[in-house]
């Protein structure tokens, strides 16, 4: 048997590594039809559209995001030739290209046969879990002869992302005026969904508000090996319209609040994202830096991990752990699922969205 074989049975067959993420525009002109892909069927008023356009538009209408995917790539794969395993990398994802679709084509036409698929979302719920899937299940279905493709766990809790964050808020906290030091409310941060969504969360018999109960969990864990006895979670980044409840406060609101308290400054860790997406850049970086100046609040912003060397360490972590069958090594307790094959959902309507009542049954 040659090197190849008896490397590919060490890894269970399998043969690739799909990474798989949410794409962003590449210049001015991709941002509308991005945009329009993302919001395809989804009741997001043209106003938001309009104003996320300018949010793009302010970089250039490129969004961060390819670049940090493909940095996180790289360093991915150093690790993976640096322990010995032997999976090329693809890259495809849901909103732009290289769309998945055609990743997942390409992957059969190289022969690909069974890959495991890193999701940049750390997450449960609909949103950051189960469209995932539904990518994974669409591009398979639009390819002949399409490879098995099995997703990897949610990663919200492992131990080197609660490292990470909790030492990007030491940091953060290191840059605060020696007067801002003492006091700082510690704040964290995550992409905001529908509360419907968030409420059927995660399997029927995990009592729903699977996203929040981990990014909850998450918080907690960070704080507490950042050496913080007191922290907020606050919501970022709303879109849909403004009648539909979406999970509250809004970080911006709450900067509002928390100088009401007397707290003259601010550690904002936006635990909710692997890298500094566009998210990240405008909404904190720009809008609640914005708040704050208003609200005569220092403002500090924990990085990000996606940058991190740790991070890839953890993404081949989970990678080991999948073809070793070792047990999930992990922080928390709330439930962590999210590995199924072929787009399968973690089990019986898993964060399935209730379908939304007809316009004749609205009163
Ligand atoms: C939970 C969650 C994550 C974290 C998990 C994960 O990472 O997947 C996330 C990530 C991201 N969201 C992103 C961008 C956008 N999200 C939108 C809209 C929406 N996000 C939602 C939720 C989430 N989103 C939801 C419920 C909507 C409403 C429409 C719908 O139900 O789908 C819109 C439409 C315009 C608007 O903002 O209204 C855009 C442009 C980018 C790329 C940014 C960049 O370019 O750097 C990233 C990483
Ligand atoms: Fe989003």
């Amino acid at each position: 048997m040659d090197s190849m074989g008896v490397c590919n049975e060490d890894q269970q067959g399998y043969d690739a590594l799909l990474f798989l993420s949410f794409g962003g525009p590449e210049k001015p002109a991709d941002v509308r039809p991005f945009l329009e892909n993302v919001t395809r069927g989804r009741n997001v008023p043209p106003e938001r559209l309009d104003d996320v356009a300018e949010h793009y538009m302010h970089f250039g209408g490129v969004s961060p995001i390819n670049a940090l995917n493909r940095d996180i790539i790289n360093r991915v794969a150093e690790e993976l030739s640096g322990r010995g395993i032997r999976l090329p990398i693809y890259f495809g994802n849901r909103n732009w290209h290289p769309m998945v679709e055609d990743t997942v084509a390409e992957m059969s036409r190289d022969g690909v046969k069974r890959a495991l698929v890193f999701p940049t979302s750390a997450w449960g719920g609909y949103s950051g879990c189960r469209q995932y899937h539904e990518d994974i299940a669409r591009a398979r279905e639009s390819v002949d002869d399409a490879p098995d493709l099995r997703k990897l766990r949610h990663y919200y809790d492992h131990p080197l992302m609660v490292e990470m964050f909790a030492d990007a808020i030491r940091a953060a906290q290191a840059q605060l005026s020696p007067s801002g030091r003492e006091g700082a409310r510690l704040v964290f941060t995550a992409h905001s969904v529908p509360e419907s969504a968030d409420a059927h969360g995660g399997l029927p018999d995990d009592g729903g508000y699977l996203y929040s109960r981990q990014v909850n969990e998450a918080a907690a864990l960070c704080a507490s090996k950042a050496g913080f006895a007191e922290f907020d979670v606050v919501w970022q980044s709303r879109s849909g319209p403004p009648q539909i409840p979406w999970l509250e406060p809004d970080i911006c609101d709450h900067i509002e609040y928390v100088a009401a308290q007397g707290h003259r400054s601010v550690i904002v860790c936006p635990v909710g994202f692997v890298s500094d997406h566009l998210e990240v850049v405008w909404d904190l970086d720009t809008e609640a830096q914005e708040a704050a100046a208003e609200h005569n609040v220092e403002l500090v912003r924990a990085a990000t991990p996606g940058t991190d060397s740790r991070f890839a360490t953890m993404i081949v972590d989970l990678i080991d752990e999948e073809l070793s069958g070792a047990q999930a090594v992990r922080l928390g307790a709330q439930p962590s699922r999210g590995a199924t094959l072929n787009g399968e959902p973690c089990g019986e309507g898993c964060c399935q969205i209730p379908r939304r009542r007809p316009a004749s049954a609205q009163a």
